[in-house]
């Protein structure tokens, strides 16, 4: 993501930019559990790409491979060019890949604006030692990471609750605080994990709103799990089907709403 505060930034038309990262035959097994089989896809700069499934189908897995959680025991993986060896999710959110999680990961007691402060944890040059010795340097650099994270909140609309402690809040916008940290990390590549699960329609439509502006506004890449096909359907650009750990269908919407593997894995489940 570019800066927050400029207007819209010049990125590739959706689904016209260069492949950021590319996966190719992935597997990953836990024990004797095959979480995902020989998997690859890719993903160009600047569209959404939703990962959708049944349950247990491997999509939080292939998040996490993505950011460095889990490390497949095969298959190779390019970030912006180069071949990512193991590495660890810090090292993945200091290139950029930030993500939101299926259980909301905050900090209850802590408050909105401490909350979205954490995402820029890795951004802060200062640590406590040169906050002692450098207070006017520290000074300057918190004020810049407050008004990141000011912009933040002015953009997610949330001005009246930045004092609020999480915990108090409804459901639907703790899950918009938790993609206001992610944005204060300014990603190049975002990683939503069911970013509207137990949302009700009109916070769903909010989040689908925000989603898209983060992609138009800063060009940011998104990848995205959802169950809601609606949603998912709206608002990408191409998706990839995976099913007990194997891709069976990729590409857009209409290709894949067609795809008669992909009916039979739906009509299969409870989905
Ligand atoms: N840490 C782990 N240890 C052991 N097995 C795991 C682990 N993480 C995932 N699995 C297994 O890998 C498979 C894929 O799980 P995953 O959570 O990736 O699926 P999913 O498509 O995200 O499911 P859901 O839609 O229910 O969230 C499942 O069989 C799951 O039990």
């Amino acid at each position: 993501m570019t800066d927050i505060n400029s207007a819209t930034v010049t990125a590739p038309a959706r689904g016209q930019g260069e492949v950021i990262l590319d996966l190719q035959n992935i597997s990953l097994r836990f024990g004797g559990v095959k979480a995902l089989t020989d998997i690859s896809f890719n993903v160009r700069e600047h569209e959404i790409r939703s990962i959708i499934g049944p349950n247990g189908a491997g999509k939080s897995s292939m998040l996490n491979v993505i950011n460095g959680v889990y490390h497949p025991q095969e298959g190779r993986i390019h970030f912006r060019g180069e071949e990512r060896r193991k590495m660890e999710p810090q090292v993945a959110a200091a290139q950029g890949i930030a993500r939101t999680f299926q259980n909301i990961a905050l900090f209850k007691g802590m408050s909105v604006l401490d909350n979205i402060m954490t995402g820029r944890n890795l951004k802060m040059k200062c640590n406590l030692f040169q906050h002692a010795l450098f207070w006017g340097r520290a000074q300057k650099e918190e004020i810049e990471h407050r008004i990141k994270v000011e912009e933040v909140i002015d953009f997610l609309e949330i001005q009246g609750i930045r004092h609020t402690p999480v915990g108090r809040l409804p459901y639907g916008l703790q899950k918009r605080v938790e993609l206001g940290r992610a944005l204060a990390a300014e990603p190049e590549l975002l990683l939503l994990d069911e970013p509207m699960a137990g949302m009700n329609v009109e916070e769903k439509q909010d989040m689908c709103r925000f989603i898209l502006d983060v992609n138009d506004q800063f060009g940011t890449t998104i990848v995205l799990i959802e169950h809601d096909m609606g949603v998912v359907m709206d608002i990408s650009d191409r998706v990839v089907v995976l099913d007990y750990g194997r891709k069976i269908g990729d590409g857009a919407p209409d290709e894949v709403k067609n795809n008669p593997d992909v009916i039979a894995a739906y009509l299969g489940t409870s989905h």
